[in-house]
């Protein structure tokens, strides 16, 4: 039975439960989400640390230099009144000194320090300034970026604990499909097997075969048992070689979405197989199965990456939208607006190869807010 298009996204999301947690070094933590969140083991900075090249002072000047420190040498002992230490940025501030004076500023005759004076504390970045031991730095549930990695090694993380990445197999059917080379009447390239790796950001992508519209080896392909998610693209529909819902019913699964009320994707489908394992049923259309990604395949790869679920991006938009479905429709974006691209029949990528987003305009004409879903990669929302 159709389902209305958020309800289909909804169900998506809680057909799974976040995968296991692993603990990896940092870097290949990179692209999975944290399954506990990110903590500050120590202060930062560990000890009162010099911000610029400089003299740090204490009192009023002129000032005798009693020392040096670099970054990396141990903290200088205290500073008595008058007394300066020549610092460099990154050094450890002695205790006693009231700022820190740049060296532009400063004017050293023999070891006589005169200079002028900012306000205190100038320059000096005080022990646990950004933060304290034991802060929570970024929550679980936040996929690990480059400046997560970083942060976590600054904070003295050598291993993160994230949840593994789902395993997807991705099955493409249909006898007509070329796989290189011009279309030709009766043959068409297969446009969905190279679109599908760049969606699955967060995910392991195990691989991709080809099948011809033969039942047994769908079904076959469907047993593949070392992946979480099975991505069968073609053979959603109700022609007669369109196999895919007689496959799921003798393999026992649970269908657990049948036909999205959206435009277009309307034959998507979602199905849990009795070992767990989930099945995802992608239109043979090309626009209609990136309109099946979006809907059901990221937000279930969202759940089981065990990603927070982000708010929602919104534009301006107006459009007439269908009568009783959900559009939708290849935009990009102008300000805090976007106008759609246009070229955007089921069968066709053009319009989405040129949009920044897919605009979700619920059914009805429509005019105000509406969330926009990016094309870029790895939106598992
Ligand atoms: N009687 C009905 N017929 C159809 C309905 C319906 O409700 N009743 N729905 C239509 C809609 S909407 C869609 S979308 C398609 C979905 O069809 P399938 O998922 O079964 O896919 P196919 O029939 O195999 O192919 C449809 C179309 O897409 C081309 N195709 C297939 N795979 C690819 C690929 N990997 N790359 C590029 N193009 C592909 C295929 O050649 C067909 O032209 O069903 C409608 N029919
Ligand atoms: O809705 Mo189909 O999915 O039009 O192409």
């Amino acid at each position: 039975m159709t389902m209305p298009w958020t309800l289909a996204r909804q169900t998506a999301r809680d057909a799974v439960k976040p995968l296991e947690a692993v603990e990896v070094p940092l870097p290949d933590a990179l692209g999975s989400a944290l399954a506990s969140g990110v903590n500050a083991h120590t202060h930062q900075p560990t000890c009162d640390t010099s911000a610029m090249d400089g003299y740090a002072v204490a009192g009023l000047g002129p000032w005798t230099v009693v020392g040096r420190v670099s970054a990396g040498d141990r903290v200088p002992p205290p500073l008595r009144f008058s007394e300066a230490c020549a610092v460099a940025t990154g050094a450890p501030v002695p205790a006693g000194a009231d700022l820190v004076v740049p060296i532009e500023h400063c004017h050293l005759d023999g070891e006589l320090l005169t200079g002028y004076t900012g306000e205190l504390g100038k320059h000096v970045r005080r022990r646990g300034e950004d933060w304290s031991a034991g802060d929570e730095l970024v929550p679980a549930g936040t996929v690990v970026s480059p400046a997560v990695l970083g942060l976590a090694a600054g904070a003295g993380h050598d291993t993160l604990l994230v949840h593994r990445k789902p395993r997807v197999a991705v099955v493409v059917t249909g006898d007509e499909l070329l796989r290189s080379g011009p279309p030709r009447p009766g043959r068409v390239r297969d446009a969905i097997g190279p679109m599908l790796p760049g969606l699955l950001t967060g995910s392991d992508l195990l691989g991709t075969t080809h099948l011809r519209d033969d039942p047994e080896a769908l079904a076959d392909a469907l047993t593949c048992d070392a992946a979480d998610v099975l991505v069968a693209c073609g053979a959603t529909s109700v022609g007669a070689k369109d196999h895919l819902r007689r496959v799921l019913v003798e393999l026992d699964a649970e269908v657990l979405v049948s036909g999205v009320a959206c435009r277009p994707g309307h034959p998507q489908l979602l199905a849990a197989l009795p070992d767990g394992r989930v099945v995802v049923g992608l239109p043979g259309n090309p626009f209609a199965a990136l309109a099946a990604v979006v809907t059901l395949l990221q937000p279930l790869l969202g759940t089981l990456s065990g990603r927070t679920v982000q708010p929602a991006i919104t534009a301006r938009f107006a459009a007439v939208g269908h009568r009783t479905d959900t559009r939708l429709i290849p935009v990009t974006r102008h300000g805090t607006g976007a106008l759609p691209v246009g070229r955007d029949r089921p069968g066709s990528l053009w319009g989405a190869a040129l949009a920044d987003a897919l605009a979700v305009v619920p059914p009805g004409h429509f005019e105000g807010e509406v969330e926009l879903l990016a094309l870029t990669s790895g939106n598992a929302s």
